[in-house]
């Protein structure tokens, strides 16, 4: 069976060496010929995954078309910015063929989540479409490091479908049917992450760490909840799962740019320096346009967005955060209310 992944970045190459570890014959679609020329010559691609060596089934071309043809699985793997770009190839694809996203962002201007803009603008895809995401980063996907992620899909047949086509003893997958929620997991984690580094380049502590992921999780939930998403999605891989590892790992670059931006490196700068996929900053603006167009609340995500902004400093935003109104901890969704059942005299 033929797979074809478009995007030949760090997280295209680590799903299609799953594909390959599991016997799929592989082709990635990459822009850059010194990747096609690393995967294809040395088995690397030292450009995005440095030091990890890749399956000898795993095979790279810059031409799209050679990289689709017969293919039965399509993996979309590139940066939300970059997804409707490959709008052209997914229209072009047969209507067998099993389409799997594995993006974690919103695609603009409309801030869709990317399987609604796929359904949006390929006739069909619905039937044939499911979501791969959870804490999963490439490097140690790559390096064979036990791995949890779920497949989410409108159809259980296509997520079981999904499920076994990646399955392996290291890289275990669940099925999902909240589509919503796998998503809005995804995207929305990387603005907490961000967030993270945030505090983390100030030189603030494992409290503050532990207070921007709780609540950040709150305020996920609600925006989540508001946009369709079952609440208890988030307290899985693609939520709560995702959010740790972003939230606590070196690998994360979400996390890495918010520790730049935090010792004083302009935004353009940082996603240089960091030259990878960095979804955390358009997604805190579009969370924000939808959280205002919800009527929901995202206290973080309206002060990380400040920051992007230059509005106001880091630690402006902490002590933001901090000076808030008081609050009620549980006013999300079906917590129990504070009865006034007895007061003090
Ligand atoms: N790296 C990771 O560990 C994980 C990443 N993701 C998600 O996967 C998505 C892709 O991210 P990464 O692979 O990490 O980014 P990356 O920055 O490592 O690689 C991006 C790849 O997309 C290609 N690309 C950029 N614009 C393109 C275009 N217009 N057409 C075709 N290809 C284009 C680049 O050349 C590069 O090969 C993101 O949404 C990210 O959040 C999800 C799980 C884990
Ligand atoms: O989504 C990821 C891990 O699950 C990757 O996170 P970063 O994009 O912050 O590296």
């Amino acid at each position: 069976m033929k797979a074809c992944v478009l995007g030949a970045g760090s997280w295209g190459t680590a799903l299609g060496a799953v594909l390959a570890w599991n016997g799929w014959d592989v082709t990635i679609w990459a822009r850059r010929a010194e990747v096609v020329e690393d995967v294809n010559a040395h088995h690397r691609n030292e450009r995005y995954l440095p030091g990890a060596a890749l399956p000898t089934g795993l095979r790279a071309v810059r031409d799209a078309e050679e990289a689709l043809a017969g293919c039965h699985l399509l993996v979309v793997a590139v940066p939300s910015a970059a997804v409707a770009a490959t709008l052209p190839l997914l229209r072009k694809l047969d209507d067998r063929v099993l389409v799997v996203h594995a993006v974690k962002g919103f695609v603009r201007p409309d801030n869709l989540r990317v399987s609604a803009w796929l359904e949006r603008e390929v006739c069909g895809i619905e039937r044939r479409l499911a979501v791969i995401s959870g804490p999963s980063h490439a490097e140690e996907v790559v390096r064979q490091m036990p791995t949890t992620v779920v497949a989410a899909s409108a159809s259980r047949h296509v997520a079981e479908r999904v499920q076994d086509a990646f399955m392996t003893d290291r890289f275990r997958v669940y099925t999902q049917a909240d589509v919503i929620g796998v998503e809005l997991g995804g995207a929305l984690k990387n603005i907490i992450a961000l967030g993270a580094g945030l505090a983390e380049g100030l030189g603030l502590g494992d409290n503050t760490r532990a207070a921007l992921m709780t609540r950040g999780l709150a305020e996920i939930t609600r925006l989540g909840v508001a946009l369709g998403a079952s609440p208890l999605t988030f307290s899985g891989l693609a939520g709560i799962g995702d959010l740790i590892v972003t939230c606590t790992s070196e690998h994360s670059r979400n996390h890495r740019a918010g520790r730049l931006l935090a010792k004083g490196l302009p935004l353009p700068e940082v996603l240089d320096t960091i030259g990878m996929a960095v979804e955390g900053v358009n997604a805190t603006f579009a969370a924000k346009q939808l959280a205002e167009a919800c009527g929901v609340e995202m206290p973080i995500t309206h002060a990380i967005a400040r920051v992007l902004m230059g509005e106001i400093s880091p630690s402006e935003g902490i002590e933001l955060l901090m000076t808030r109104d008081k609050n009620h901890e549980m006013e999300v969704i079906g917590a129990q209310p504070l009865t006034a059942e007895f007061r003090l005299p």
